[in-house]
């Protein structure tokens, strides 16, 4: 198993630490609601009634129901029949046994007379750009296997495709989902509202289906998540208000803007992207590190502003903390859950001091290289758009903070012999604010991740050849490259970030940046991947019947697993990027299609 601990402190050291983690992270904490981890993180919202109830629910159903096929998340996205009060008199009058039990009888009458089941406060739209077969679509497909499959796979875009219920517009107290707008396209099975990271790939498809009126559509629900809660939450529903996910929403408006020339939309995106931006470099997320050549440096990091047990997974949670002693320490453990779902990798041992052991995750500790990427792609694309819109004042100021994060990352990440980015570990994250870090280089993970590639998704690496000729071969000889695509790491730790699991997101800009970097090669050993992929995705479709959420990049048509649910299909971003690679690279009428 490999583990990662650059810091191996002294018992004082350890002494001190303590003491400070308890005044940073406990003070806050036992403040009553709105809660706010530093002065300036931003609104945060309290736990609501519905969603303490729903975890109680959540609970009872466990005891009584047993862990087989026992998935948490279902509870909280049930939705109230009537008042919260009424419902709570109800379920405190079940008759119990004497060991304070509900029967299955009397539970499961109670959630039918009381709820409306997960899922049903979204309903089915047909998107209002959805056409059969639209006209352009993917013109270098020539193999009719292959097309025909395609188009199967565009037509999922109806089966994903909901609006909220006016029952939530009406009653919101009763729902946990929130109240968006606009359609939204969902991933799929367990996964019921829309995701943040998630709509970025989902948007690459529609772009291939030339849906840019759905696509605009999720981009304004995203919106207006950040006029309400200052960022885009995880997903779409009032237990995800005090985390995000990688933050992508700059690169949905910069891809649609290229297709569609809305110059509109563009500017009409700007604030809300300006106010993510800040968002993404508060005292909570921005921490300073001194370089080796004494300069200083300003990375981003992954941190939740929530210190309770995901209310989506809270029976979990609880029982991953009960192997602590102390409150404070399951605090902290809580905030490390719900920052590594923060990071969209969640779980894997990129985030954990030993790989086999989930009470040893220390996301807020580490400054992630991927995150950077985004957020410098997304200064890039505010400089865009802000020139686009006419604002020079702010892309000028845009263009400068992108190179400030592209110097900070070659300083902190790159490392030359590897000839890749490496996540950068603090010694002191779990506080709120870190600033004066001196930078080491033991404090690199060495440890080989699909991340330690994602920085040549970005046009200011992947324009550089020397740098994309080194970066491949180090991906080369990686160990990542398998047999279907990209393993998010190396290590088997049963978690599902990482290995054997390959993920459609890392796929896609892993290749892409290849693809896009100039470089003959490059772009060889990105048709490669894609190829594979896109061949495991299709034999792993006429079998099951369903497209997955993660492939095993062992085995050619076989999916993903490990983790803390069953595996998942449906899937938004799995569709994507099947869509954006057959856009990218077509597929040739003698190109056989199958594993074999
Ligand atoms: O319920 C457990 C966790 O599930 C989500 O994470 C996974 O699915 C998301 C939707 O496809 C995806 O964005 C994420 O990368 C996956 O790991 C959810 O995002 C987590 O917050 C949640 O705790």
């Amino acid at each position: 198993m490999a583990s990662f601990n650059p810091i191996i402190p002294h018992p004082f050291s350890i002494f001190i630490i303590f003491i400070l983690s308890l005044i940073f992270t406990s003070i806050p904490m036992s403040t009553p609601t709105p809660t706010s981890t530093c002065s300036n993180s931003g609104p945060v919202v309290a736990k609501t009634p519905l969603i303490t109830f729903l975890e109680i629910l959540q609970k009872t159903a466990l005891n009584t129901l047993g862990p087989k096929n026992f998935d948490p998340k279902l509870y909280v996205d049930l939705s109230l029949k009537s008042n919260l009060s009424i419902t709570q008199n109800a379920f405190d009058d079940l008759p119990r046994t004497p060991n304070g039990s509900v029967s299955v009888t009397d539970f499961n009458g109670f959630i039918q007379s009381y709820f409306n089941g997960a899922g049903e406060d979204l309903v089915y739209t047909e998107p209002v750009d959805f056409v059969p077969e639209p006209e352009g679509f993917l013109p270098e497909v020539l193999n009719r296997e292959v097309r025909a499959w395609a188009l199967e796979v565009h037509s999922l875009w109806k089966n994903l495709s909901r609006k909220v219920s006016d029952r939530v517009l009406d009653r919101p107290e009763f729902h946990t989902l929130l109240p968006l707008t606009k359609p939204v396209i969902i991933p799929g099975s367990r996964f019921r509202e829309v995701y943040y990271w998630d709509s970025y790939w989902v948007i690459r498809g529609l772009l291939a289906s030339k849906m840019y009126e759905t696509a605009k559509g999720i981009v304004t629900n995203l919106i207006s998540l950040i006029d309400e809660f200052g960022h885009v939450l995880n997903g779409a529903r009032a237990y995800y208000t005090n985390r995000s996910e990688p933050p992508l929403l700059s690169a949905m408006v910069y891809d649609i803007y290229t297709r569609t020339g809305d110059v509109d939309f563009a500017r009409k995106s700007l604030p809300a992207l300006l106010k993510e931006h800040k968002f993404w470099n508060s005292e909570i997320h921005s921490v300073i590190i001194h370089d080796a050549e004494g300069c200083n440096r300003t990375l981003s990091r992954y941190y939740a502003m929530w210190n309770k047990p995901r209310p989506e997974s809270s029976t979990i949670d609880i029982e991953t903390a009960s192997k602590l002693m102390n409150d404070s320490a399951k605090q902290h453990l809580y905030r490390e859950l719900a920052s590594t779902a923060e990071s969209g990798w969640d779980f894997s041992t990129r985030w954990m001091r030993n790989g086999s052991d989930l009470t040893t995750l220390a996301t807020t500790s580490i400054m992630p290289v991927d995150l950077n990427a985004f957020i410098l792609k997304m200064e890039l694309d505010i400089a865009f758009l802000a020139n686009v819109t006419g604002d020079c004042t702010i892309s000028v100021h845009f263009q400068e903070a992108a190179q400030a994060r592209k110097q900070a990352m070659n300083s902190v990440f790159w490392n030359a012999e590897m000839g890749q980015w490496l996540d950068y570990w603090l010694s002191n994250g779990t506080t709120c604010k870190v600033q004066g870090h001196m930078w080491e280089a033991s404090n690199q993970n060495r440890n080989i991740f699909a991340s330690n590639f994602v920085p040549l998704w970005i046009e200011l690496f992947n324009s550089d050849c020397t740098l994309v000729e080194q970066v491949m071969q180090s991906l080369q000889s990686s160990g990542l490259i398998r047999a279907v695509g990209i393993a998010t790491s190396l290590t088997n730790s049963g978690q599902q970030w990482d290995f054997p699991n390959g993920w459609a997101p890392v796929q896609h800009m892993i290749v892409e940046g290849l693809a896009r970097s100039g470089s003959k090669g490059a772009r060889s050993m990105a048709e490669d991947i894609a190829v594979r992929w896109i061949r495991t995705n299709y034999v792993a479709y006429k079998k099951s019947g369903a497209m997955h959420e993660k492939y095993d990049v062992e085995k050619c048509g076989e999916f993903g697993g490990g983790g803390e649910y069953i595996p998942q299909t449906g899937f938004g971003w799995s569709n994507g990027v099947v869509l954006a690679f057959l856009e990218e690279f077509g597929w040739p009428q003698d190109l056989k299609i199958d594993c074999n």
